[in-house]
């Protein structure tokens, strides 16, 4: 097992629940501040850090950004590829994955294909993941072109993370989208959890502690935050104090 997710997995296996903070090096980038921000975010508790954006990375804002966030703290960096332009080898890992409600070829199986041998290139190391967009107004879905998924209706959540067990992966992504204004209902991961072995990764919409939280509570594993972390980052701390102190 490669070293990012044995880390994740030691932490979650003393039943800690994860903080991931999403950096979009498409959304302007002041380096210097990003240090700061990264150090503090650290000091709060994040557990690692995802690089990643829908459209605009460069490799090379990429690979920066990834620099900067492993040099500042020492913790993983993680791409969360909308395409292949996200991939750089500054990083140490990435979500490999297949976005599993997608109507288009490329992203069900085109990307990795065309991702595979950079990925070995780059030697990063990939986490299996299969990526779910529950809503469908966000520049994910959009991108994506996802058919969305009820959100009454977290049984066909289930219906996918199985599928994604039985094929092999490791974790399943459960996303409201970036900026969403709802999150994922907590029927999802309470469900997902108690019925596959998966690691339960939510995001998308979270913008309080208590929601957060109660995700956590419900099942999620990993709670990831990004939009919050550019509009007023001790709000992300607070997300982070809340999901660490249940
Ligand atoms: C395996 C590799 C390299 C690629 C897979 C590619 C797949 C399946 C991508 C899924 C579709 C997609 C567009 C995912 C984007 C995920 C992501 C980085 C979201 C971050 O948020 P933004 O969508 O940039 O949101 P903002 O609008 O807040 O900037
Ligand atoms: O930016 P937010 O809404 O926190 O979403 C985080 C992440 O799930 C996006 O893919
Ligand atoms: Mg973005």
């Amino acid at each position: 097992m490669g070293k990012v997710s044995n880390y994740l997995k030691e932490k979650l296996e003393k039943g800690e629940k994860l903080h991931f903070t999403l950096i979009d090096p498409a959304k302007k980038v002041d380096y210097s501040e990003l240090e700061k921000v990264a150090l503090r975010l650290h000091e709060a508790g994040t557990d690692a850090f995802l690089v990643g954006g829908s459209l605009g990375v460069t490799p090379e804002e990429a690979g920066d950004v990834s620099s900067i966030l492993k040099k500042a703290t020492g913790l993983p960096v993680i791409i969360f590829p909308g395409n292949i332009n996200c991939l750089t080898p500054k990083a140490d890992a990435v979500l490999f994955m297949v976005l599993m409600n997608s109507l288009e070829p490329y992203y069900l199986v085109q990307a990795q294909v065309q991702a595979a041998p950079l990925v070995r290139k780059y030697g990063l190391e990939a986490l299996p993941t299969g990526y779910l967009v529950l809503y469908g107004e966000t520049a994910v879905a959009h991108v994506g072109r996802i058919q969305p998924i009820p959100p009454e209706k977290p049984e066909i959540g289930l219906a996918y993370a199985l599928a994604a067990e039985m094929m092999g992966f490791k974790y399943i992504y459960l996303e409201a989208g970036s900026g969403a204004s709802r999150h994922v209902p907590e029927a999802f991961p309470s469900l997902i959890k108690r019925s596959t072995s998966l690691t339960v990764i939510v995001g998308g919409g979270v913008r309080s502690p208590e929601v957060a939280r109660s995700l956590a509570k419900a099942g999620a594993d990993i709670i990831v935050t990004g939009n919050i972390v550019e509009e007023d980052y001790e709000k992300a701390v607070s997300i982070i104090r809340g999901i660490k102190s249940r």
